[in-house]
């Protein structure tokens, strides 16, 4: 499924943070949203599902309004892992996961065979297996996140919306997790991620719309978007994109501007 930003404006504490942003999101794309801390990356995705209103603008998925959406459809159609992985309540990981499928069943409806075994795929894809039986609040932060996850993979949407998925991540967790995305998009996932790693972004976003103050600079595929004066105007560092060996690129990065 698409989704498309129109003009999407966003107002917190009386400032516009998010300014007039069109962007657009295909089906079994892998779309990376990349800028500087504050430069209103959060503030836009949380427009997507509906977590905050926009002050102008419009969300659409499939061209419809994502405000016409039942709470129900929506959870079915776009599920979000946010930064906040704080749990409050005492819960298993698996408690945590399975809460995924609230929305794919009736109210008291007791667990089918198909959320069994949905929740137990995605406790297998986010690795954590040995883990299912522990208190969340009790976990290490990249534990958390990946149990955030596990849950919005047991949703089963047609979009994830992923707020630095890769952060509290080790290094093997933050490329399965990334391969796994782009595994789920083969299979016509739409994903929307933020990344600060512009490294994994270039390795694994097949487009990026790089935000700052709240406005879209420039949007593509990375080794068009980021060019040494980018990543020196907007995220103030010296660098520069190298193709490797096997025709991928990475972006080196030397130091600060
Ligand atoms: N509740 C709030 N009240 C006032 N201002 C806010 C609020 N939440 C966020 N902001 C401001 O809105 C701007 C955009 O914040 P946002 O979290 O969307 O940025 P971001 O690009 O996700 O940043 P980061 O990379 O640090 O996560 C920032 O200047 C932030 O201080």
């Amino acid at each position: 499924m698409s989704v498309r930003t129109e003009g999407v404006r966003v107002a917190l504490g009386g400032r516009i943070v998010v300014d007039g942003v069109d962007l657009e999101l295909g089906a079994g794309e892998v779309l990376g949203l990349v800028g500087p801390n504050g430069s209103g990356k959060t503030s836009l995705l949380r427009t997507l599902y509906r977590a905050l209103a926009p002050a102008g603008g419009a969300v659409l998925v499939d061209e419809r309004p994502v405000a016409g959406f039942g709470r129900r459809e929506l959870a079915r159609t776009l599920a979000a892992t946010t930064q906040e992985s704080e749990h409050a309540a005492a819960l298993t990981v698996t408690e945590v996961v399975t809460q995924g499928r609230t929305c794919h069943r009736g109210w008291l409806e007791s667990l089918r065979a198909d959320d069994h075994a949905a929740v137990g795929e995605a406790i297998k894809l986010a690795d954590l297996e040995a883990l299912r039986d522990r208190d969340v609040r009790t976990l290490s932060g990249g534990e958390r996140q990946r149990v955030s996850i596990a849950r919005a993979l047991a949703q089963q949407p047609r979009i994830l919306v992923l707020d630095e998925p890769t952060n509290h991540l080790d290094l093997r967790h933050q490329l399965a997790v990334l391969e796994l995305l782009r595994a789920r998009a083969g299979e016509g996932l739409s994903v929307l991620l933020t990344l600060h790693d512009l490294r994994l972004a270039v390795e694994h976003c097949d487009r990026l719309v790089v935000l700052e103050e709240g406005r879209v600079v420039t949007a593509g595929p990375p080794v068009r978007v980021l060019t040494a004066d980018l990543l020196a105007g907007v995220f103030g560092v010296r660098g520069q994109l190298r193709e490797l060996a096997d025709g991928r690129s990475t972006v080196d990065i030397a130091g600060t501007v």
